[in-house]
């Protein structure tokens, strides 16, 4: 199973060489606009799945934001380390 650790690897790793299919990278051309836009509608997403769809697609809806919120981090060459020192 995924964590956020690999998935943050993987991310990473695609966005360093540029990789062509990749979603992400397609995201991070877009800029930190576009990210944050995603992010924010992302957000609403868990907010509506958690109080009206139940667990499974609040399950899902928050792992989409978890997503984003990583695409954001290498949108700022943000490291999980600057992230954890505020947990
Ligand atoms: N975990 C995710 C992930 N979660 C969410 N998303 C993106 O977020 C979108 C969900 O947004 P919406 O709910 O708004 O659905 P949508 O309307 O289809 O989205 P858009 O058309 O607005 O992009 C999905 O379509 C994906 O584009 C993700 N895209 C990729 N990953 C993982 O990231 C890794 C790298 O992916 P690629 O960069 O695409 O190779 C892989 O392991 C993927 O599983």
């Amino acid at each position: 199973m995924k964590k956020f650790e690999s998935l943050f690897e993987e991310l990473k790793e695609k966005a360093e060489r540029a990789d062509p299919s990749s979603g992400t990278v397609k995201l991070l051309a877009k800029g930190k606009h576009a990210i944050g836009k995603k992010l924010i509608e992302e957000a609403g997403e868990v907010w509506m799945a958690a109080r009206y769809e139940g667990k499974e697609q609040t399950a899902e809806e928050i792992s989409q934001l978890l997503y984003h919120a990583q695409v954001m981090m290498l949108a700022n060459d943000l490291e999980l380390e600057d992230i954890y020192r505020y947990l």
